[in-house]
This record gives structure tokens, C-alpha cells and sequence, in this order.
């Protein structure tokens, strides 16, 4: 028997990220990468990341959380998957502020009627902090590029780790970026021991950028609010914005605020509830799934 089956889940988007929120927090167990590649590969949950509650390690947190990505990989920060856990921890328990813990750090969340703001913590822009595979001097342009030798489509990105690992390239066309192109070659460059999400991004004004992702362990996604914390950090390392600006993602946009006092990032957007269930054998690919799958999920 698989080891999820039978355990309520929660589906949920942050922008178009398709999130499943697993609270695992009163019988807690660990979640088989083969069960969660077998859960992305059903048309029935299609998800990005699978956010995993568990029994806090902090007094004042709510959960330690783990963010499983669709390969079964794991990474250490999901913005957009912490504001759906916010959201459903507060129509849980109507908090409208909370901590959660990833092995990132502490995550602050706050509800308001604007959005779910969330405190990413610091960037690091340490080589070693990201990892690349060797000494870098300068992590706001790193030599890297992709597409035809004698004329590369990308090239020179920043990088930086906001709790996982992220270059981002700078365009002036976003429109004309294949990113499910280029993206995989990239993700997997061995400059990234640990492999790495991919940006394109267009600065259009000092507080307003364009910008698509290739999520390491999932592929393109509507959005992706990590991605965003890196580029707002790493365009207001480079002078080409302020340290408050919108991004605007396939999925929608979120505001980050680089703030001035503490280096924080506070992330603010959206976040919504679709249906709940619970995990049947068919979903995590322990049995063939009927012509029409139905009763596996509730509205
Ligand atoms: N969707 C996310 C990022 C999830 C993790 C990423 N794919 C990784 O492996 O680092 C977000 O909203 O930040």
C-alpha cells in the first residue's frame, strides 16, 4: 500500500503554481519522491510542489515545513506554496499572523486585505552560498550562456540562493525567450552542483519587471514567488531598479519590498483554495486508474 493513500490533501494555487498542501502534522511520515512523481503524472492532481506539514521543531512556529517539487526533489523555500500554507492554516484557525519553518528558516506570514505578505528572509549572494561549482568573484554576472555559441540568446545572469538556488538572465524581448528551450540545459549546467532555477527576465521600468520561470525539479510554471525575490534583489544589486517593485509572472503579479532596514524580502500576492480530497491508490500510481476516476476529490 502506498504510504500516502488515504491522507487528506488540500489543492491549492499561489498565481497559477499548483500547490498540494499535505498536513502531516498529526501522524507524521515521510513523503516517497515515487509517490510524488507518480501524483504529478495523474491528470487528476497535477501539481508543482507538494508542501508537507510537520510537527513544529520551534517553539511559536506553527509547522516545519518540506517542499517537494513534481520530480520528488526537494528544495528549501517555496514563496508561493508558504502563502497557501498561510491561508490554509488561517482558515484552519482564523490566525491572520504566523510562523512556519522550512530548513530555510523561519517564514513570517501576515494576512491582510492587499494579500498574504511573506518574509523570505535575507538573500545570500556567496558563490559557495548558491552553490556554484567554483570561485566566483561577482555574482551579479556570472559567465554563463545558452543558445548558439557565436550568438547566445541568454547570457551573463545574476545569481543568488533565497533559500534555493537561482540565475537570472536579463532580456529585452521576453516575448522572444524559449525558456522551454533553454531551460533544461541550464537547470542542469554543472556550475549548479545543486542544479538551479531559471529566469528570464525584462526590466520594463525602475519598479516594474517582467518575468518567466524554468522551476528547477518541475519545468515552466505560471509563477514562481522565489524567482521573484531573487530578480527583485538581484536588479536592485545591479542599479537597474528601486528595492520595491512589482513582478509581473505569467500567473498574475507580487510585489516585493527588499527592505532597506534588514535586507529582508517581503513577498506580498495571492493565494486560493481549489478543492480537497483525499489520496486514493489510482492517484499515487499504485493502481490503474478507471476510464472515468470519480469520489477522488471533493469540491
Ligand atoms: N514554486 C516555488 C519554488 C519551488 C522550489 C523550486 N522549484 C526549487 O527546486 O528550488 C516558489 O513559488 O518559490
Amino acid at each position: 500500500m502506498a504510504a500516502l493513500e488515504n491522507r487528506p490533501f488540500v489543492k491549492m494555487n499561489g498565481l497559477g503554481n499548483e500547490i498540494v498542501v499535505l498536513d502531516l502534522r498529526d501522524a507524521p511520515l515521510d513523503v516517497p519522491p515515487e509517490e510524488a512523481r507518480a501524483l504529478a503524472r495523474r491528470e487528476v492532481l497535477p501539481f508543482d510542489q507538494i508542501m508537507a506539514l510537520y510537527p513544529p521543531q520551534t517553539e511559536g512556529t506553527r509547522a516545519f515545513v518540506r517542499i517537494i517539487n513534481s520530480d520528488g526533489s526537494e528544495s528549501g523555500a517555496c514563496g508561493n506554496g508558504t502563502r497557501c500554507i498561510a491561508l490554509y492554516e488561517s482558515g484552519r484557525t482564523g490566525a491572520q499572523h504566523m510562523l512556519f519553518e522550512s530548513v530555510a528558516g523561519p517564514l513570517e506570514c501576515t494576512l491582510a486585505p492587499e494579500g498574504i505578505t511573506v518574509d523570505m528572509g535575507v538573500p545570500r549572494f556567496g558563490w559557495h552560498d548558491i552553490p556554484l561549482a567554483g570561485p566566483v568573484s561577482d555574482t551579479r554576472a556570472i559567465e554563463l550562456q545558452a543558445g548558439p555559441a557565436e550568438a547566445p540568446v541568454l547570457r551573463a545572469p545574476a545569481v543568488v540562493n533565497v533559500g534555493n538556488p537561482h540565475a537570472i538572465f536579463w532580456v529585452e524581448d521576453i516575448d522572444a525567450i524559449d525558456l522551454a528551450l533553454l531551460g533544461p540545459e541550464l537547470e542542469h549546467h554543472p556550475i549548479f552542483p545543486e542544479r538551479a532555477n531559471i529566469s528570464a527576465a525584462q526590466v520594463v521600468s525602475p519598479d516594474h519587471i517582467v518575468l518567466k520561470v524554468w522551476e528547477r525539479g518541475v519545468g515552466l510554471t505560471r509563477a514562481c514567488g522565489t524567482a521573484a525575490c531573487a530578480t527583485a534583489v538581484c536588479a536592485a544589486r545591479l542599479g537597474l531598479t528601486g528595492r520595491r517593485v512589482t513582478i509581473s509572472l505569467p500567473g498574475g503579479d507580487l510585489v516585493i519590498d527588499w527592505r532597506e532596514s534588514d535586507d529582508h524580502m517581503l513577498m506580498t500576492g495571492p493565494a486560493e483554495f481549489e478543492f480537497g480530497g483525499r489520496l486514493t491508490a489510482v492517484m499515487l500510481g499504485e493502481a490503474e486508474r478507471p476510464a472515468a476516476a470519480s469520489g477522488e476529490a471533493t469540491a
